[in-house]
């Protein structure tokens, strides 16, 4: 990183570019460097002031008055551009707008109501496990199980139809791109994305819904005058726009923790309850999500850099869970750490709505294979897929020896 000022009242500044395909593809050069570089980096290069350090990204996250997200959560201002889609009412919403939509959904995804999906959710682990080890001990853990395990068990519990469950993927991958600039990434989704939105969008309308999941309970709550109708449908859009991208590259995430460390799956197996904290740790370690922006709603002084009003500023979450000044050996996959406090899932207000259901399904797919494998390996370098927003594996090809 080239420091071109260092004076007390001048800004460190950096010409890199974090979404430059390099710096995508490894990304943990880039971030010591701009942790070492300072508390806040200009990139010279977007006009907007990145944080790498784990105490004023975990700051910025807690003061939603001086760093909002009402004006977008990606690079662009929604007060001078007009955003790609309607923006989310939980996401790109600050307090009072984002009181109800937040409340309701934390009711609806809340751990005691996920407690009655468990064990429906363990059962469709193990056979899908079951299915995988059937066709062989050789298989990608892309494709047979942090891409599957998610789409077989997510929609249904939203309550969508069955066709055309092939646009979530690709709706996801583009809005996390979309959360960046107009790189090589976003050009290489713009020719689609009308297709697959209007898919997700006719999917958060009343009569697409079921009874019984979460898109029911959405306008039910909307019944009982807790959300409007106009509401309703966007809030199911929060699901259908989060809930799957995510999980498919978290459980990648954790899958390539333990392959790449076979002392911490042999514990696994010894106590299957350690399956919770594996999760957290392998959330702090790779930070499935990397990035969020926000915006200044005032100036402001961090680290002796004093921040204009109306600012974008870029938090680096990835690097903030690596920061040596809060965690120890924080490369390090290790079990017997205590993960809490990473912001993987971000902090505050918004922090993830959604991280029990991430949870459960990452526990309930990792408890079932740690049942039926003994050993898992790579049997050849898994290869990135990369994203403006999300750390994702492409294919991560692996060989298990049967329990
Ligand atoms: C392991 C997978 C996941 C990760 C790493 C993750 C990460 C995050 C992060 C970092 C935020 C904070 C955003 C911010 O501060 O601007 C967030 C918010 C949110 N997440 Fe997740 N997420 C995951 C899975 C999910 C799932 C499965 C759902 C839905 C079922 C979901 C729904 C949401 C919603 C609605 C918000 C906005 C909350 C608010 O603004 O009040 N997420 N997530
Ligand atoms: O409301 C939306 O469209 C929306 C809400 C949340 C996410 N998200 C990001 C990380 N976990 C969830 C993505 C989109």
């Amino acid at each position: 990183m080239t420091i071109t000022s260092t004076a007390p009242s001048l800004i460190p500044t950096t010409d890199e570019d974090p979404f430059s395909e390099a710096v995508l593809a490894d990304p943990l050069p880039f971030q010591h460097r701009l942790r070492e570089a300072g508390e806040v980096v200009l990139l010279e290069r977007y006009g907007v002031y990145a944080m790498g350090r784990y105490d004023t990204v975990r700051s910025a996250l807690l003061d939603w008055q001086g760093f909002e997200s009402s004006a977008g959560v990606g690079i662009t201002d929604f007060r001078a551009e007009t955003p790609w889609r309607p923006p989310s009412l939980l996401l790109e919403a600050d307090p009072p707008h984002h009181n109800a939509p937040r409340s309701v959904l934390a009711k609806i995804l809340g751990p005691r109501e996920l407690r009655s999906m468990a064990p429906r959710w363990q059962a469709d682990a193990e056979a899908l496990v079951d299915e995988v080890v059937a066709r062989g001990t050789e298989f990608d853990a892309v494709e047979s199980f942090a891409e599957a395990f998610p789409l077989r068990v997510f929609p249904d519990a939203v309550g969508i139809p069955d066709e055309g469950r092939e646009h979530l993927l690709p709706y996801g991958d583009h809005l996390f791109n979309a959360f960046g600039p107009e790189n090589f990434l976003v050009e290489h989704g713009a020719p689609h994305i009308g297709e697959h939105s209007a898919w997700v969008n006719e999917q958060c309308a009343r009569d697409h819904i079921s009874s019984g999941g979460f898109g029911d309970a959405i306008w039910a709550a909307a019944d009982r005058g807790d959300l409007t109708t106009e509401q309703a449908p966007l809030v199911v859009r929060s699901l259908l726009s989060a809930g799957v991208d995510t999980t498919v590259h978290a459980i990648g995430a954790v899958l390539h923790a333990f392959a790449t460390h076979p002392d911490q799956w042999a514990r696994l197996r010894e106590d299957p309850s350690l399956a919770r904290v594996a999760f957290d740790e392998a959330i702090r370690l790779e930070a499935p999500v990397q990035t969020f922006f926000r915006t200044t709603t005032r100036e402001i002084e961090l680290g002796g850099v004093r921040i204009p009003e109306r600012r974008k500023i870029l938090m680096f979450l990835g690097s903030a869970n690596s920061d040596p000044r809060h965690w120890h050996d924080p490369e390090r996959f290790d079990l017997a750490r205590d993960p809490s406090g990473h912001v993987g899932f971000g902090m505050g207000i918004h922090q993830c709505v959604g991280q029990h259901v991430a949870r459960l399904e990452a526990v309930s797919l990792v408890t079932a294979l740690a049942r039926r494998v003994e050993t898992i390996e790579l049997t050849a370098a898994p290869v990135r897929h990369l994203n403006n927003t999300l750390r994702a594996w492409k294919t991560m090809p692996m060989r298990g020896t049967l329990a």
